[in-house]
């Protein structure tokens, strides 16, 4: 396997000196300030006050929950996107625009499908002053480096997913960033050729075969995280801020098959699972060793935010019900979460759903059914769906509120561009498009209303007139 340039690649004490290559102070951002991204004109706080420092040596980790802006910080830190407040450091001065000593690797890579792969990774070096040759040489060496030599001449149509990937990671690494950014880099790819490229990254870098002197890695794969990174940091949402960052383990106990690896993994859902919960209280509980060792936490800045509805269909709602009942009223959360192949992101909204729904709890890594949800479970479908609607109004004061503007309507009907107005006084556009849709799902199962789609209109219906719907 070629090397980069030898003397560039930090061997002996250099890569892991443990000096500060990248500092946030107190960064804070908003979108929508400029009136874009929230049509109600109010800017959207999306990150509050982060302060972070990544060090030489370090490969760091960013979980938390979708939308607790993960891809804000790193685009913030990378200076791609500018702070509202606040301020980042590259080695002490102040960085003005995008970082020329920083690669980002994103989930897919935009390959130039008319370029082979030698241009496409060429491209990389296109803002540096190099002759043909060294540009050449550079660019043979960055593909020999990540397993792709052979291709050089292929076009990405020839190529694998996986091998595209490897040409988005070439491209990145031809650069010889001191800093290499992953925003979920391999989480486009299946299961086996993931693997595969994780095992060989950590290796490129473990053994210094890499220029790379800190790795900043965006997942949501709680197993990645646990697996690859010397320090975890878990951000909390509404608005984004760091939950606790979490000293990774050492690495003779970061394999899947550690004990350690379970329970740190276990520890963390327990952490993302309890939004409300003091992390404190989570550690002294379930790894008070890890207190002592260096844990910060700030949960000092959650501000919470109206809550809106989950991103969860109906039917996932009601199978995760059953399969808790089946499993004994509780299951694991992280269990589970590998049984069905969903990445925490992907379970979040459900556990959103059935938490707001009053079904089961998330309990420090377990889900719990309640009363309620043991009743839906064993319900047959007609008693579930008035279980469902009686939980609706109970809990959801948007759905139980035009309802009521529907029962004291003339006609008994009402556009839903007034809904949307509505909801955009919290919302931007977008998203209040997105609760819409949930809320007629939700509503239109708890048998609320019918939906007229094609003319957007909420109409109170007979039941039976809601099945058809
Ligand atoms: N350019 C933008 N304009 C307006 N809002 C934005 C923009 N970029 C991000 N947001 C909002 O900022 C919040 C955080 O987004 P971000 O993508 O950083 O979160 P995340 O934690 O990476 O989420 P995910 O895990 O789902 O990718 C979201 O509410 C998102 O809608």
């Amino acid at each position: 396997m070629t090397v980069f340039n030898q003397q560039n690649t930090h061997k002996g004490s250099d890569q892991h000196d443990g000096e500060v290559l990248l500092e946030a102070k107190g960064v804070s951002k908003s979108f929508g300030a400029e009136g874009k991204g929230s049509r109600s004109g109010k800017p959207k706080l999306v990150l509050d006050s982060i302060d972070l420092q990544i060090r030489s040596g370090e490969f760091v980790a960013l979980l938390g929950p979708s939308g607790s802006g993960k891809s804000t910080l790193l685009r913030a830190l990378a200076g791609l996107i500018h702070p509202t407040e606040g301020q980042v450091l590259f080695k002490g001065e102040p960085q003005y625009g995008t970082n020329p000593h920083l690669a980002i690797v994103f989930q897919s890579f935009a390959l130039f499908p008319w370029l082979t792969v030698l241009q496409n990774v060429e491209l990389g070096l296109e803002a540096q002053d190099l002759t043909h040759t060294q540009r050449l040489k550079r660019a043979l060496a960055a593909i020999d480096t990540i397993g792709l030599d052979g291709f050089e001449d292929a076009y990405p149509k020839e190529l694998s997913g996986g091998m595209r990937q490897r040409v988005g990671f070439a491209r990145a690494l031809v650069v010889e960033p001191e800093l290499l950014f992953m925003d979920e880099p391999f989480s486009a790819l299946d299961v086996l050729t993931a693997a595969n490229l994780r095992k060989e990254l950590i290796s490129l870098w473990e053994s210094r075969s890499i220029p790379t002197r800190a790795i900043v890695m965006v997942t949501h794969n709680i197993d990645d995280a646990v697996s690859m990174a010397d320090r975890i940091i878990v951000l909390g949402a509404n608005p984004g801020h760091i939950r606790i960052e979490l000293p990774g383990l050492p690495r003779g106990m970061r394999s899947m098959a550690s004990e350690a690896h379970t329970g740190m993994v276990d520890l963390i859902y327990r952490i993302m699972t309890s939004p409300k919960t003091d992390v404190g209280s989570l550690l002294s509980k379930y790894s008070p060793t890890l207190i002592l060792d260096g844990v910060q936490r700030n949960e000092s800045t959650t501000v919470p935010e109206p809550r809106q509805l989950p991103h969860a269909a109906i039917g996932d709602v009601t199978g995760l019900i059953e399969l808790v009942h089946a499993r004994g009223d509780k299951v694991d959360l992280y269990q589970i979460g590998r049984e069905l192949q969903l990445e925490f992101d992907e379970l979040q909204p459900l556990l959103e759903a059935v938490d707001l729904l009053g079904l089961a709890e998330a309990q420090e890594g377990d889900l719990v059914l309640t009363q309620v949800g043991r009743r839906f479970a064993e319900a047959n479908v007609l008693e579930e769906k008035q279980i469902f609607r009686q939980q609706v109004l109970e809990r959801v004061p948007f759905l139980r509120q035009i309802l009521q503007v529907l029962e004291t309507t003339p006609g008994h009907s009402m556009p839903e561009e007034y809904v949307l107005s509505l909801l955009e006084n919290h919302l931007n556009e977008e998203q209040a498009i997105e609760q819409l849709e949930r809320l007629v799902d939700w509503g239109r199962y708890a048998e609320l209303f019918t939906y007229i789609e094609d003319r957007g209109i909420f109409r109170l219906g007979e039941p039976e007139a809601v099945q058809q719907g």
